[in-house]
């Protein structure tokens, strides 16, 4: 079987399958209303127990994140819906289907409402329903907090709440029906380090929970129930690939540079404070992308400017000297903020997102403006406004990062001389223009996740058009470069914090066209200095013209791997 690989890495292991339980359960009735009715308290008890339970887990090991379970232990309290669910067992259903009709009758009232908030607490409640209806029915399914031993997960998708409560000791790796490469399951596997494989079309109807599965996270091949003979393959290559990191080990005090000279910088990409300890660990030098939207994520209400302040205080401290580019709110597109109230859309990835939200809300942008600064005297600072298009964004946010400044000032709150300003070069028109901003800022750092999207008009998301979401097509290889010259001509340094970064294969392409500093996911940070150190600066360069007047992606990649054969 084939999907695509997202997260490198050999699982070997069970499969434990997530399935979706089916809501409509049957009308039954009962003959005894007693006897109904302990159950369904039982079931109640039970069921919040469970949630607390996985609730104390998370927050040991994810602090704000567990916060998400709150409203689902909420629900198992709410006297509306257990009032509704009550009457429905006076009625004569049995307690599963008045769990049932009580969920949906709630669900599709919130699912209704014009508020992204209350539609978020649509799918909280119909998930409570599921746990409770499971565990009626008696075909209890262990959630991914309490696994009984250690399995490759096998999900239709992995939701956020999924990944955050998860007992990642015993997650051997992720198999999934949806995503791409850029979706939440395999920024999250590559964060986490565990191997992974999305787009897996009818993976949960075909893998049964207990098969023997293997696969391979780079290339995306996936055996169920292989032969001795594969199993030794994948066993073999799975312990070449951990002797093969031991050795990388031995880079990780080393500079990132070529044979000729050229130094690089290969910094990673997180999303909390705690991703740090992954970021040193693989020798990473800095962090090019802290992407704040986490901290805002899975609550109810807007982070406050302090506990902003103790997070971006902590990445920098943890850091220090190296640093830290914090990128500013990117919300929208995929990463919904209900409480926010922002509203549907019908084209999310081209609506109100990112620096546009902050700049009609200016309030938001201030808050965290205030924790950035009042944060930067912790360590080496860079700020980084996502979804610049234009000219006058830049300069409105630099307006009112200067008035922040100006505030702080009068209230006699230290900041640093030296924090350095730069904007996520990922929308075509600010590449057209790079030359202009460049005299605007610090800094750029290309996030081709979103610049591959926007230039091909691909959605980053939509499996049924991953092969035509790729880094080496030649419109969006010609924007790198320009973007490239046009920061250099200016004197300011080019990064790119997108997962091309990390590509190996482009790497070589990248260092030719004079990128500076390369971002990506921790695991990946040693394997790329080796790449980096086996290199020569001058004929990789002398070579870039020739593959950037290739005319296709496939022509471009083999191009490449022909050159990496050359050495
Ligand atoms: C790094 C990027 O941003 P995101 O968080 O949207 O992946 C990008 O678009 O390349």
């Amino acid at each position: 079987m084939m999907g695509i690989g997202v997260s490198p890495g050999i699982a070997i292991g069970k499969a434990f399958v997530l399935k979706e339980i089916p809501t409509n359960s049957p009308k039954q009735s009962y003959f005894n209303y007693q006897e109904e009715n302990q159950r369904l308290e039982k079931c109640l008890s039970t069921v919040r127990l469970q949630l607390e339970n996985i609730r104390a887990k998370a927050e040991a090991k994810l602090g704000d994140k567990a916060q998400i379970l709150d409203a689902q232990i909420l629900i198992t309290q709410d006297e509306e819906l257990l009032t509704f669910v009550r009457g429905k067992l006076k009625e004569g259903l049995s307690a599963e289907a008045a769990v049932h009709d009580g969920v949906e009758f709630y669900a599709e009232l919130l699912a209704s409402m014009d508020n992204d908030y209350m539609r978020e607490r649509a799918a909280d409640i119909r998930d409570v329903g599921q746990r409770m209806i499971r565990h009626l029915l008696g075909v209890e399914q262990s959630d991914l907090a309490h696994l009984p031993e250690s399995y490759i997960i096998v999900a239709h998708d992995l939701t956020p709440s999924d990944t955050a409560t998860m007992d990642q000791e015993r997650v051997l790796g992720f198999v999934t029906e949806i995503g791409g490469r850029t979706s939440h399951t395999a920024i999250m596997a590559r964060t986490l380090e565990i191997p992974a494989v999305v787009g897996m079309v009818d993976g949960t109807s075909i893998i049964k929970t207990g098969d023997l599965v293997v696969f391979d996270g780079e290339s995306g091949e996936l055996v169920l129930n292989p032969s001795e003979e594969t199993l030794m393959v994948y066993s073999a290559k799975q312990k070449k690939e951990r002797e093969s990191r031991a050795r990388l080990q031995a880079l990780k005090e080393q500079p990132s540079m070529t044979q000729d000279g050229r130094q690089v910088l290969i910094a990673a990409n997180i999303g909390t404070p705690k991703d740090c300890e992954g970021a040193l660990k693989h020798g990473a030098e800095g962090v090019g992308l802290f992407r704040t939207e986490f901290l805002y994520l899975n609550r109810d209400t807007l982070p406050s400017e302090d506990e902003q302040f103790q997070a971006y205080k902590a990445a920098l401290e943890e850091m220090a000297p190296n640093s830290v580019i914090i990128r500013t709110l990117d919300v929208g597109g995929d990463k919904e903020i209900p409480y926010l109230g922002l509203g549907k859309e019908s084209n999310p990835f081209l609506g109100y997102r990112a620096i546009r939200v902050c700049l009609r809300q200016t309030e938001i942008f201030k808050t965290q403006l205030r924790a950035l600064l009042r944060a930067s005297v912790y360590g080496k600072l860079g700020i980084m406004y996502p979804m610049i298009s234009s000219l006058d964004e830049v300069r409105q946010a630099n307006a009112i990062l200067a008035d922040t400044k100006a505030e702080l000032a009068t209230e006699g709150i230290a900041v640093s001389p030296d924090v350095e300003v730069g904007i996520m070069i990922e929308i075509p028109s600010a590449a057209l223009i790079s030359d202009i901003l460049a005299k605007e800022v610090d800094f750029f750092s290309i996030g081709t996740n979103d610049l591959i999207q926007y230039t091909t008009a691909v959605d980053r998301l939509n499996e049924n058009i991953a092969s035509l979401y790729t880094p080496y097509h030649p419109g969006v290889l010609r924007l790198v470069q320009k973007v490239i010259e046009n920061g250099h001509n200016s004197g300011i340094w080019v990064g790119m914090c997108g997962e091309a970064a990390g590509e190996t294969a482009l790497i070589p392409l990248l260092l030719g066209m004079g990128l500076d500093e390369f971002s990506m996911s921790a695991i990946s940070v040693l394997e790329a200095r080796e790449l980096i150190g086996k290199l020569n600066y001058a004929e990789i360069q002398a070579w870039v013209p020739e593959v950037l007047a290739i005319g296709t992606a496939e022509g471009i990649k083999e191009a490449l791997r022909l050159k990496s054969i050359r050495g």
